[in-house]
């Protein structure tokens, strides 16, 4: 007798939620089915909406149910596994190829650092935030990928107009190493014809290097390469974690600078700032619109401590946005780093205009702490590491 597997329940068709779901424009049908071509995409780009995410759903139950238990339970040698357990959960679709992240302590008992935050490599967009805007991103037509050579990639134009012609080439190397720091940078996007190897797709593929969370001596917990070396200009990732309105962002950071410790950084470009300037001639007024949070929601970087002699270095980075107030913060090597070193970067970008610092501590919007960076030129004092709103990323050219 032959037996019929009947399923209880019919399989349903998976279907996205409208959300991401794209407008088709054409009326064009093959035997029955519409013809969607990519010129469907790239007419309708106002339709094709990135998937956003919101700061009010960051799944932070197990974070809350390990902060709740008692101070024996949280320091079991088990939380570390659990914590290195739920990076690599929380990040094996968006960087299936990344080394995991190990977390090392040689200095105490504490097994890892405190469960006060969700793993993610993503933005999580406050109220106020507006979620990715595509209608202005414009995709090249280059295929089957950019050549810097021929001057039509669109995406190289958009590159050079923002750096005033100071990269004449794509900003990374043919090994996706980035030549250029300090310049925004304007990856291929997903209106792009280009293929997925195209040269200018770094930070959308994600960390490539290892990189451990370690206990260091002074500085709490701290972000160091793994077995291999990190040479100049490699990706090692953005700084996630909850994008919030400027507003929003004053107020947290009253509250962490009780306690000393802040994730706080303002989206506050150099080009940003001159570009508003160009625009309105207000230069006194400009403030930067968003800050990222990365306090209860983060990745690894949210642990990079600052440096007078950085190794690394914050960049802007556009990828599918075309609303320029809001670039992703990419971390990049800026100078080889040797197997087992600090990765570190300079909270106050080469911004050493220390009577602007001095207001700032009038003010009493920001709180100075002794550095502990252990560089050569570090004076030890004078270094802002714990203000209001950080991130001084008013770096010239
Ligand atoms: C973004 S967190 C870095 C990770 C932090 N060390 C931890 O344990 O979570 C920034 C905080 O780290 C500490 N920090 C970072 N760099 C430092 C430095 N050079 N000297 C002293 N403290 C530092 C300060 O408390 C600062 O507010």
């Amino acid at each position: 007798m032959i037996h019929v597997h009947s399923p209880s329940r019919s399989p349903t068709p998976f279907v996205p939620s409208t959300d991401h779901r794209l407008v088709l424009t054409s009326s064009k049908t093959l035997g029955g089915n519409p013809v969607f071509t990519w010129q469907d995409v790239v007419s309708d780009p106002a339709n094709f909406k990135q998937p956003c995410k919101l700061a009010k759903n960051i799944p932070h139950s197990l974070q809350d149910y390990i902060n709740r238990m008692d101070a024996w339970h949280r320091s079991l040698p088990g939380m570390r596994t659990v914590l290195e357990a739920a990076i690599g959960e929380n990040t094996a679709e968006d960087e299936p190829n990344a080394p995991p992240i190990s977390i090392v302590n040689n200095f105490d008992d504490e097994p890892c650092p405190p469960w006060e935050f969700y793993y993610t490599n993503f933005m999580w967009h406050d109220e106020g935030v507006p979620p990715p805007d595509m209608t202005g991103v414009k995709g090249c037509g280059c295929y089957p990928r950019c050549d810097p050579r021929n001057g039509s990639c669109s995406c190289l134009q958009k590159q050079r107009s923002w750096s005033g012609e100071f990269t004449p080439d794509f900003a990374y190397d043919s090994r996706g190493r980035l030549k250029y720091q300090n310049v925004p940078i304007f990856e291929c996007n997903d209106m792009c014809g280009c293929d997925d190897d195209c040269r200018n797709r770094v930070v959308q593929h994600g960390r490539k290097c290892a990189v451990q969370i370690g206990k260091t001596k002074n500085k709490g917990w701290g972000v160091f390469a793994g077995p291999k070396k990190i040479y100049d200009g490699t990706f090692l990732g953005i700084y996630s974690g909850e994008l919030l309105t400027e507003e929003v962002a004053e107020e947290r950071g009253k509250k962490y600078n009780k306690f000393g410790r802040t994730y706080l950084f303002n989206l506050d470009f150099y080009f940003l700032r001159e570009g508003k300037e160009k625009e309105e001639g207000k230069e006194e007024e400009w403030e930067p619109k968003y800050v990222v949070d990365a306090y209860h929601a983060g990745n690894f970087t949210r642990f990079l401590n600052h440096s007078c002699s950085p190794n690394a270095r914050l960049n802007a980075v556009y990828i599918n946005e075309s609303n320029i107030d809001k670039p992703l913060l990419a971390i990049f090597a800026c100078k080889d780093i040797e197997p087992g070193a600090e990765i570190c970067f300079s909270y106050s970008g080469n911004y050493d205009d220390l009577e602007e610092q001095a207001e700032r501590v009038v003010k009493g919007d920001a709180i100075y702490e002794r550095c502990m960076c252990g560089a050569k030129n570090c004076t030890g004092t004078s270094i802002i590491v714990c203000i209001l709103l950080v991130g001084l990323l008013n770096m010239a050219l």
